[in-house]
């Protein structure tokens, strides 16, 4: 479905219930699984969310994860250390391009019985579960921080843990900090220093009920609008100061583009202000790699100046981020250079109107341009990406008033 986006006012007000966070929604799952005791509060309702689910509802010879990258990797580790599991792992053509290796690596270290069904070092898998005995692995740590997280949501199961340790530069830090946290939350220990990851085994947990925070990607979206509009009172829940996602560093980014964030009870506070207006943002996204197209998007919008680095994972998501970034901005009249880390792009003061956007089955590319038609009129191809994440994205834009047209010509 092709969307068209517009809106007649720039003064932008409302209130948004978003869903739990993919991530924190995926990593519980896991955990869940392991110790059916604990209940989860405020699951994400994301296609990545449910696939993991479904995965995870009962033995299968076949499991398709679709786009879910986390699902794909969280559970090659734990289907791998569960005996009498014999199991094909799959996933859409783009998770069949998207690496697998380092981890599937790691695991045959541990012991893991694992063969590529087409070609090595991508999915799809075939899994036979196993008892692992070995208790310490190394894992190179730049290309994904959720071959790291999977490590560990697997390790507790060991009878002696797992102890990680980390080669080369690490990436997505924050991603593998919540991953410690949540285990912790469950009372599972652990320690993440000096690059090295320490699990302890645990055989069950106390009864527990988690609530999941609110996703902070997607609140990105709406910080892109209130920076984008004339005036802005957008309030979203639920979310809190002290959270477990790296993707809040979106309230320090935003504020150098002109958006208060107030913390309320439960919920954030989305204000426009009155700044001089910003010439040039340099950022290193390393730690925030979800944030990288709403950012460009925003700054594109604004006339400001964008040099982002950090951004060495962007090649290996949903799609090549910063190609597909590079191509609608340009459609649009920017001007970006790329590199095999890094954006640059110019100012520039013209946007082209009524541009149909293509999203490369990259829920990111539908979520981040959207905000653009605060601007100029604004198309989307292929609207319904957004559902990997952030399922009812389209019915929150026409509550903040913008109008959301199918459009079935052209
Ligand atoms: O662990 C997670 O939940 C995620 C880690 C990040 O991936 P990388 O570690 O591959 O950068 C992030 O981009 C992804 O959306 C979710
Ligand atoms: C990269 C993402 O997800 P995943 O790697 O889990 O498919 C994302 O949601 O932006």
């Amino acid at each position: 479905m092709k969307v068209q986006v517009v809106t007649n006012t720039r003064d932008i007000s409302g209130r948004i219930a978003v869903t739990g966070s993919k991530s924190e929604s995926n990593r519980l799952l896991i955990l869940q699984a392991q110790f059916p005791n604990l209940r989860i509060e405020n699951l994400s309702n994301s296609d990545d969310t449910q696939v993991l689910q479904t995965a995870l509802a009962g033995p299968k010879t076949i499991v398709d994860i679709h786009h879910a990258g986390t699902a794909m990797r969280f559970l090659t580790a734990y289907l791998s250390a569960k005996e009498g599991v014999e199991v094909i792992l799959t996933g859409s053509e783009r998770m069949q391009e998207r690496p697998i290796g380092v981890l599937v690596d790691a695991l045959r270290e541990l012991g893991a019985e694992i063969s590529y069904e087409k070609q090595e070092g991508f999915p799809p898998l075939r899994i036979k579960g196993k008892n692992f005995e070995k208790d310490r692995v190394e894992v190179q740590a730049n290309i994904s921080s959720q071959y790291i997280s999977a490590l560990m949501l697997m390790a507790l199961s060991l009878p002696r843990g797992l102890k990680i340790d980390l080669e080369g530069k690490v990436t997505s830090v924050p991603y593998i900090e919540m991953t410690l946290q949540l285990l912790r939350q469950c009372g599972i220990t652990g320690t993440f220093e000096n690059n090295s990851i320490s699990i302890n085994s645990a055989a069950h947990i106390d009864d527990k009920s988690l609530t999941v925070e609110s996703d902070w990607s997607s609140a990105s979206y709406f910080y892109s609008i209130a920076a984008l509009s004339n005036t802005s009172e957008i309030t979203l829940s639920s979310y809190r100061e002290d959270s477990l996602q790296g993707d809040r560093s979106v309230a320090e980014i935003y504020q150098k583009l002109g958006v208060k964030t107030t913390f309320l009870e439960g919920e954030i506070n989305l204000q426009k202000v009155e700044m001089e207006p910003l010439k040039v943002l340099e950022l290193d996204l390393a730690n925030s790699p979800d944030l990288a197209q709403t950012v460009a998007v925003t700054c594109f919008g604004l006339g400001v100046e964008l040099k982002m680095t950090g951004l060495h994972t962007l090649r290996i998501k949903e799609t090549d981020r910063l190609q597909a970034l590079k191509n609608e901005l340009e459609k649009l009249g920017g001007k970006v250079e790329i590199t095999q880390d890094s954006l640059h792009l110019f100012a520039s003061e013209v946007i082209n109107s009524g541009v149909a956007i293509d999203t490369y089955n990259d829920h990111r590319m539908a979520l981040a341009f959207a905000p653009l038609a605060l601007k100029v009129p604004i198309y989307i191809n292929d609207a319904g990406v957004v559902s990997k994440s952030f399922p009812e994205f389209w019915k929150d834009l026409q509550k903040l008033g913008f109008s959301v047209a199918d459009s079935a010509t052209d």
